[in-house]
């Protein structure tokens, strides 16, 4: 396996020809319904981009006159070619580890009832805090490297182990570093809201009112953050403290996402749409009516499989989402506690057998409605002209294989603003 140098130049021209399957997602995002059915399939199809933009895409009969010499020739010999992944949820940027929660989950001790003991997401926000900026990059640098040998291009990453104003800042920073340095496209989210630290123990409106009047401002201030979530959630906190918060962030000009229904139908899917948050994520409890609001105010629901797995919890209802005209994307949700797993195979086995989507929907519900998942989806998430050249090829002719060899990771190749970063193969 050889990542290949990010640093390479980005105006390298590729051509890559007889693909089995050119999976290009094209067409408007997010999508919805039937139409996350529609992958746009090229048979034997070709691409061209130039400086990481895609100029071409269609039939390798009918590639435009070009000089091959000029270009990186890429043959996929019959295999399948798709959009890079976006993994749209993840919390990647964490100091210490916590395996002996899982195991106390298995043995009957709730979730919410390890963070209400002060463990959970608190015990992180402990070794977070006592990690330098150094060996936070470290260990989400290698974080990195494994999403990306998976096919992921683009990766949403939230803060939230800080619940301060540095440490939160320091793990967006991070974020902001490696985005620099490596070829996964980084998505910064503040989740400022992820926990109640215990300095504020008892005390929920008020560290809302710290987020709100310090570390908002700090965050905006700095530019380092697109999106702000909130853990919305029994416990944790509530529907007007989340709507409260999430208003603040949208009036400093950042877009809204919520972890929402995940272990007690709170509403959060109905503040969601109330909100047009950019997306709800979670959503394993979500009522009809949460669900009917995320299809009528367009926002994408994020779910979660991997999760859900791990807390051996019931699954989103996935297939009534895309059958109620809700843009459903798929993310793995890595983080140290509930879900220590960045598995895109894992979650793609999980979409299919468990949440009874199509192959098709979960192609889509990884690329161009990942993409929508974290507003990108002008940019990425299809192959088609004008998109970045962000693209995956598999060691198989159809995407079908990407179901079928449950649990695998078939990712031969992966191209990032059309230069190659991983190679499995020569
Ligand atoms: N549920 C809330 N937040 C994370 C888990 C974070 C943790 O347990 O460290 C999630 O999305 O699953
Ligand atoms: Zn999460």
């Amino acid at each position: 396996m050889t990542p290949a140098g990010f640093e390479q130049a980005s105006n390298a021209k590729i051509l890559i020809k007889h693909a089995s399957e050119l999976v290009t997602c094209a067409g408007q995002a997010p999508k919805k319904g039937a139409s996350m059915n529609d992958l746009n399939i090229i048979p034997d199809g070709a691409l061209l981009a130039e400086n990481g933009i895609i100029t071409w895409a269609g039939a390798t009969a009918e590639l435009p006159a070009i000089d091959e010499t000029q270009y990186t020739v890429i043959d996929a010999g019959g295999r399948c070619v798709l959009p890079g992944f976006v993994d749209s949820h993840t919390h990647f940027v964490f100091g210490g580890y916590r395996p002996e929660e899982f195991f106390w989950r298995l043995n009957g001790t709730p979730y919410l009832e390890i963070l209400s003991r002060g463990g959970g997401i608190l015990s992180t926000v402990q070794a977070t805090r006592a990690a330098a900026a150094a060996e936070l990059k470290q260990s989400a640098a290698k974080r990195l490297a494994e999403m990306l040998s998976m096919g992921v291009t683009t990766v949403e990453g939230k803060s939230g182990y800080g619940l301060d104003c540095d440490t939160e800042l320091r793990q967006l920073s991070v974020m902001g570093e490696l985005n620099q340095e490596q070829p996964v496209e980084i998505v910064p989210t503040f989740l400022g809201a992820h926990a109640v630290p215990p300095d504020y123990k008892g005390k929920t409106d008020e560290y809302v009112e710290y987020i709100i009047n310090q570390v908002l401002p700090a965050v905006t201030k700095q530019g380092i953050a697109e999106f702000c979530d909130v853990f919305c959630e029994q416990g944790v906190f509530s529907i007007d403290q989340s709507r409260k918060l999430l208003q603040a962030a949208q009036n400093l000009g950042m877009k809204a996402k919520l972890h929402a229904d995940e272990i007690v139908a709170l509403g959060g899917a109905e503040l969601a749409g109330e909100l047009k948050a950019v997306s709800a994520d979670h959503l394993l409890q979500a009522t009809d009516a949460g669900i009917a609001a995320l299809a009528e105010n367009g926002v994408v629901a994020t779910v979660l499989p991997a999760t859900a797995f791990c807390l051996r919890e019931s699954y989103a209802r996935a297939r009534t989402m895309i059958d109620s005209g809700v843009p459903v994307a798929l993310a793995t949700d890595f983080n140290p506690g509930s879900c220590f797993t960045q598995s895109i195979p894992m979650v793609i086995a999980l979409a299919a057998i468990q949440l009874k989507m199509t192959a098709a929907e979960i192609v889509t519900a990884l690329t161009c409605n990942g993409a929508a998942a974290v507003g990108r989806q002008d940019k990425i998430g299809s192959l088609e002209r004008g998109k970045q050249a962000d693209i995956i090829i598999l060691d198989y002719p159809s995407h079908l294989f990407l179901v079928y060899n449950a649990g695998m990771n078939i990712v031969d190749k992966v191209i990032k603003k059309g230069q190659v970063v991983f190679s499995k193969s020569k």
